[in-house]
């Protein structure tokens, strides 16, 4: 997908949420365990109750590998599932020597044909470049987490002054441009956000940790929101186990659509879209 087309949905559906497919066999209701394939059967509610809200689905590959090779159907025909206008993120954190990066770029781009992928820049350029080379295809780079760990070295302040997470920023960059490159900003370090925008003013930001982390929407939309959208939201938690009855995609619908109100009214106030 292209920069103006994930805008564009923004626009349309005054809405930048991304659900996370973060499903786990022991928290979907019981009920779907009697289906064949209770994990796709999830998702695939899940995706019918929220795509009106929603612009972008992140499936966290750690769940669906947990489960071996039934994981990995699970998350095949989850992503043939998805209807092609929603953009699909690969939440699987790679990286690594040039040569093996290219194989998980193959993995996630050709094979399963996610959109884009998470990515980890501890390894530096050559291990981020290989992903880079897939033509409407994302990279989105680890810059800021949301976890409580975040804080061991992404604020750590280097001798030029700058915080590790600042660094990684400016490096990279210059790997990409605002067409295949997003950054991971959680959503716990809302007072980060302005000077963020600063450094990287066009680009697009996923932003995990609103809903069960506590990040705050409201702040982060503040400074977050670009006259593109510029923000895809995402909470995982929070919507798809929001019941874990036999009514939880009705209730995911509904947590869907009160953030999706939530950031119709941050598009009219702090962005131009
Ligand atoms: O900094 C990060 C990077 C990734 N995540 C992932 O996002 C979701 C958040 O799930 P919630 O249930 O909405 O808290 C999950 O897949 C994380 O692995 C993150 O939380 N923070």
């Amino acid at each position: 997908m292209k920069y103006q087309q994930l805008s564009d949905q923004i626009r349309s559906k005054s809405s930048y949420l991304c659900v996370g497919l973060d499903t786990d066999i022991n928290k979907i209701p019981k009920h779907l365990l009697k289906e064949k394939d209770p994990i796709f059967e999830f998702n695939k509610q899940i995706i019918d109750a929220t795509i009106d809200y929603a612009v972008a689905y992140k499936p966290n590959i750690a769940f669906y590998e947990a489960l071996g090779i039934k994981g990995w159907e699970s998350l095949q025909k989850t992503i043939e599932y998805l209807p092609k206008d929603v953009f699909t993120i690969a939440d699987a954190k790679r990286g690594d020597i040039g040569n093996t990066s290219k194989m998980y770029a193959k993995a996630f781009f050709e094979q399963m044909k996610f959109d884009s992928i998470t990515v980890a820049p501890y390894m530096g350029s050559d291990s981020v470049e290989p992903f880079l080379e897939f033509e409407d295809k994302w990279v989105i780079l680890l810059a800021l987490t949301s976890n409580e760990g975040g804080k061991d070295f992404q604020f750590e302040e280097l001798k030029s002054g700058e915080k590790v997470y600042q660094k990684v920023l400016e490096v990279s960059k210059k790997w990409g441009t605002q067409e295949n490159l997003m950054y991971v900003v959680g959503a716990t370090r809302s007072e980060e956000f302005q000077q963020i925008r600063k450094a990287v003013p066009y680009h697009f930001l996923l932003v995990p940790g609103v809903g069960a982390q506590g990040g705050n929407l409201k702040e982060l939309s503040k400074y977050g929101l670009n006259k593109n959208g510029g923000l895809l939201v995402n909470s995982s938690r929070g919507i798809i186990y929001a019941s874990k009855g036999e009514d939880f995609a009705k209730v995911a619908r509904e947590k869907a659509q009160t953030i999706q109100q939530e950031m119709k009214g941050y598009l009219e106030q702090f962005s131009e879209v």
